[in-house]
């Protein structure tokens, strides 16, 4: 099963054996809790490990595995972040995709032996989202060949990015090009903001710490202000646009062709989401096999909590789901990486496909990602609030992907934009030119769901169902967009006044997708057992998501009512069903205890003992008369018995 999720023997084989390795360098573990850590503490430990790392490397991974990297900075430095994370996540990534040949020479090899660490600074205090309202500019200067970055007002100072705070030296910096009063747009150049020796500011940039997070806390997110900074006209990265000396000004192959470090993580940032919902689902599971409370036959002793129909229910759909967003993220980071070599090579025309996937995709797994979390949170009960069990921290870690890499329903709109031109062609008989992620919309349905109607019809006729809900609301949403541009509505105000049925196609679109995936990894499964396991998996995630979506089919008659108590007949018997193989689905994602950092969670199941073992480390615990009573309640206690 860990080579399923992890992609082959191979990969699961190596993870294990760097965990083995990780298990063996003491100075590779957190040297205390992170929980029981200052923030400027855990930054500093995470810093020492890293350095190590940086010299160690080499003997415990490959570093130019991307998958290798990402386990080992799962183990060592956690979910929390680290100096380096952006580094790594978009630095590097715009580097080589924005970056022409020439420059990628002078600065690639330097990033990558990490002799300058760098980050990707685009947000504003003002503006994210809008990128075309950034306010940062890059003016040319024609006497001098320079581009001179300024922020014109509060609201111009970068504001968010990564490890810009302290601990960057360059950054990505996307500013306004203006250059001889014509603006180009926003555009990406490559700034040195601190001096390499000293790491002190440059002079002419302003820069620091946004302060402390929901979670994140080790990354030092920052601000970053410039006063008329100079830079050199080739800092601008020209992979694809290029600034010649003269100011004349070569347009890219595709307008949007500079946006692909946030289309790199959004599509890599799936699979990171489905370890994040795994873990938590790993720890709450484990622990809910060991819990003992009440009983289900009174004449019986109490029962591990597992066994309630209920925390079933609240914990195994996610199991799904966990899985479904593995194999959904594993094909769109194959869609991705052939987008980007074609995109090297000059062909630019399956942009637009993956950044609708990867926009629809990025949004709904992170939503559920996060519901799934604070569910298995809850179903921990009390324990499950301490951060002794460290879903609190997972769940704050997950929920930043629903607004980093553009704020949700942003993204779904994005989506719908993509839905309404194919509901168009579809419309105006062109149905032969819809894309393959689409193509479904143009298929005639049957008139009613066969769901409980043809035996051994496998998931045929679920996925059918699915793409009758997406392409009736997807038709349904355009229908009522053009409806209202026809009556006269300007576009952006039909659009607007259509955004909340034109997400719920987006939603619906995308989770067709994620079903589609999940169905296309179980039928290429040989072996037996784990198809037959990852299959009831499967049945459960199917109907539990058509139930959840089934006011869709019940509004056309697509589903009757009768369909429906079948369905949930269904999500019942495949609860039963997965129940013994729930911890095992979860250990199959082979997380260390180190990886899990939860106390709650633990493989050998001794939660109690180690609880209390917690609790005692706890810095409070190091008195046992705390200064603030003896400084404030002691006396007030002694005034009010005077
Ligand atoms: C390697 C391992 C990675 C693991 C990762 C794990 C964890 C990550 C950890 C921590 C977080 C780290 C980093 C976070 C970083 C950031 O958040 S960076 C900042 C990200 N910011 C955003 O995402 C901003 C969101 N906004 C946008 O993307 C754009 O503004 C928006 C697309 C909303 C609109 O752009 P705009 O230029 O204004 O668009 P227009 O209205 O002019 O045009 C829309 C048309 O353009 C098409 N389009 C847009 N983007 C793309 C694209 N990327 N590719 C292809 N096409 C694109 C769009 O489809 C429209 O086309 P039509 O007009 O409909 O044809
Ligand atoms: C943990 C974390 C890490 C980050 N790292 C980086 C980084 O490394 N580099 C970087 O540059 N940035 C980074 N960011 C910034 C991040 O990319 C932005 O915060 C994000 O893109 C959202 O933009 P915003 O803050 O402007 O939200 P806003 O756009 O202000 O969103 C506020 C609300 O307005 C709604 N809204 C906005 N526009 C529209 C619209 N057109 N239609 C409908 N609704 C709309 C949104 O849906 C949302 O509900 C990070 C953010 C976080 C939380």
């Amino acid at each position: 099963m860990a080579a399923q999720i992890w992609g082959s023997e191979k990969r699961a084989r190596r993870r294990r054996e760097i965990s083995a390795k990780i298990a063996q360098m003491p100075e590779l573990h957190d040297s205390k809790p992170l929980p029981f850590m200052t923030r400027e503490e855990k930054i500093m430990e995470s810093a020492r490990k890293l350095t190590i790392l940086t010299e160690k490397m080499g003997q415990i991974i490959d570093p130019t595995d991307p998958a290798e990297l990402y386990h080992l900075n799962n183990e060592v430095l956690g979910l929390e972040g680290n100096p380096m994370a952006l580094h790594g996540v978009m630095f590097i990534p715009a580097l080589s995709a924005q970056a022409s040949d020439e420059q990628q020479a002078k600065w690639l090899p330097r990033a990558l032996r990490r002799e300058i660490i760098g980050t990707y600074a685009q947000t504003e205090l003002g503006h994210g989202t809008n990128l075309q309202n950034l306010e940062t500019t890059a003016t040319y200067d024609l006497a001098t060949q320079e581009f001179v970055l300024h922020t014109p007002q509060i609201t111009a100072l970068k504001w968010w990015p990564g490890n810009l705070g302290k601990s960057s030296n360059y950054a990505v910096v996307v500013a306004h090009m203006i250059i001889k009063a014509k603006n180009y747009g926003p555009h990406p150049f490559m700034v040195q903001l601190r001096d390499e020796k000293t790491h002190e500011p440059l002079p002419g940039i302003t820069i620091g710490d946004i302060g402390p997070k929901m979670a994140y806390n080790i990354v030092d997110n920052g601000f970053l202000g410039f006063n008329k900074y100079r830079i050199p006209r080739t800092n601008l990265l020209m992979r694809h646009t290029k600034v010649e000396a003269d100011g004349t000004y070569i347009k890219p192959p595709h307008a949007k062709i500079n946006y692909s470090a946030m289309v790199h993580v959004r599509a890599y940032m799936l699979t990171g989401q489905a370890i994040m919902l795994a873990s938590a689902l790993n720890i709450a599971t484990r622990y809910s096999s060991v819990r003992r409370q009440g009983q289900i036959d009174k004449s019986q002793p109490e029962v591990k909590v597992l066994e309630y129909q209920t925390q079933q229910h609240r914990l195994f759909p996610s199991i799904a789901r966990a899985y479904a967003f593995q194999f959904a993220g594993a094909e769109t980071v194959k869609l991705y990486e052939h987008v980007l070599k074609e995109m090297k090579s000059g062909n630019v025309s399956l942009m637009a496909d993956l950044h609708a996937l990867t926009s629809g995709l990025k949004s709904v797994v992170t939503y559920q990602t996060g519901e799934g979390i604070e569910q298995a949170r809850m179903a921990c009960g009390g324990h499950g609030y301490s951060m002794a069990s460290y879903i609190s921290e997972i769940y704050g870690v997950a929920i930043g992907g629903c607004t980093y890499e553009g704020e949700n329903m942003v993204m779904l709109l994005q989506l719908a934009r993509y839905l309404v031109k194919s509901a168009a062609l579809v419309k105006s008989g062109q149905s032969s030119k819809l894309g393959p992620l689409v193509a479904y919309l143009g298929v005639k349905s049957e008139p009613t769901s066969l769901i409980d109607r043809i035996p051994n019809s496998g998931f045929t006729e679920y996925v059918k169902t699915f793409q009758h809900v997406s392409k009736r609301q997807t038709l349904k949403a355009a229908d009522m967009f053009f409806g209202l541009m026809e009556k006269g509505e300007k576009r952006e105000i039909a659009w607007n006044k259509c955004s909340v049925e034109l997400n719920r196609a987006s939603r619906l679109h995308t989770r067709l997708f994620i079903v589609e995936a999940f169905v296309r990894r179980v039928n290429e499964i040989a072996d037996i057992r784990i198809k037959e396991a990852l299959t009831d998996l499967l049945h459960l995630h199917v109907n539990y998501e058509l139930l959840d979506i089934a006011s869709y089919a019940l509004e056309d008659g697509f589903l009757s009512a009768s369909q429906l108590d079948y369905i949930r007949d269904q999500v019942y018997l495949y609860l039963g069903k997965i129940r013994p193989n729930a911890v095992s689905l979860l250990d199959s994602w082979e997380f260390s205890d180190i990886e899990l950092r939860s106390v709650l969670g633990r493989r050998d199941g001794n939660v109690y003992e180690n609880l209390f073992k917690w609790a005692k480390s706890s810095p409070l615990n190091k008195t046992d008369v705390l200064s603030s009573v003896t400084q404030y309640l002691k006396p007030m206690m002694e005034k009010a018995r005077l």
